[in-house]
């Protein structure tokens, strides 16, 4: 049997990481795991439960208490807290604006990286999983590193395109809130947003999806063949 293959994709914000590892786990039959789904989770609990997230003891005492469960077949990833599904609600504003704080704090890193890494384990024939520190903290062993970046602009255009029919949202405003997100991110001290040393950068500004689909399944095929 194939020794399964784990592959680790991180980057900021509208880089593409969620629907180029959903195609690519979708394409080489592997498992898909979104991690900032369950920062986001972790986070929708604290302000569902009354948790001050600017207070970061106060959510370290709560880490532990959600009960927080992926599915992570990339044709239908789910997430649920305690039972509950949170696929919606952990996508709004709200969520958004608070994840970085939440996710900031050392104990629910430690729980979420846990749950992390059993997911890596208990996959089959391999797994995608994407963040912004699984090449340097969760996965540091991963078959394949891959770090994804795009300018800015791109990034605020790619969001806004998402609105299509909902509020059309301002241009600069997108791209001022997803560089206060990055800017948090890269500047916790707990493992940051960073790309590890040994992951390839892809520059996904000028390309298509389906382009950065491809150039990931070829250097997934290229690790695969060097065995
Ligand atoms: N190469 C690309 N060209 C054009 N649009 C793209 C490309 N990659 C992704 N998109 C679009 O950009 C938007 C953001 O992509 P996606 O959600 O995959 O990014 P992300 O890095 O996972 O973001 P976040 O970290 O905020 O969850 C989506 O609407 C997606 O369809
Ligand atoms: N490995 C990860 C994944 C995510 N986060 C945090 C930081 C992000 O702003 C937030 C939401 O992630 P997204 O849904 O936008 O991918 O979750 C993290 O700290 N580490």
């Amino acid at each position: 049997m194939e020794t399964p293959v784990i592959v680790a994709i991180d980057g900021p914000s509208g880089t593409g990481k969620s629907s180029t590892s959903k195609a690519v786990a979708a394409k080489l039959g592997l498992s898909y795991l979104d991690t900032g789904a369950q920062y986001r989770a972790m986070t929708w609990w604290m302000l569902s439960n009354g948790v001050d997230v600017n207070d970061a003891a106060e959510v370290a005492t709560a880490a532990h208490k959600p009960t927080i469960v992926s599915g992570t077949d990339p044709a239908a990833p789910t997430i649920t807290v305690d039972g509950a599904d949170a696929t919606g609600p952990i996508r709004t504003q709200e969520v958004t604006a608070a994840v970085s704080a939440v996710s900031a704090v050392p104990e629910v890193r430690a729980r979420l990286v846990e749950l992390q890494r059993s997911a890596a384990a208990a996959a089959p024939n391999g797994i995608v999983v994407e963040g912004r520190d699984i090449g340097t903290t969760v996965l540091p062993d991963a078959t394949l590193k891959v770090f994804l970046t795009a300018s800015a602009e791109a990034r605020a255009a790619r969001r806004n395109g998402e609105l299509k029919g909902k509020e059309a949202a301002d241009l600069a405003a997108t791209q001022a809130a997803l560089a206060k997100r990055d800017a948090a991110d890269s500047g916790r001290k707990t493992s940051p947003l960073a790309k590890a040393d040994d992951a390839i950068e892809v520059d996904t500004t000028d390309l298509t999806l389906d382009q950065v689909i491809e150039c990931i399944v070829t250097l997934i095929e290229e690790k695969r063949a060097a065995r």
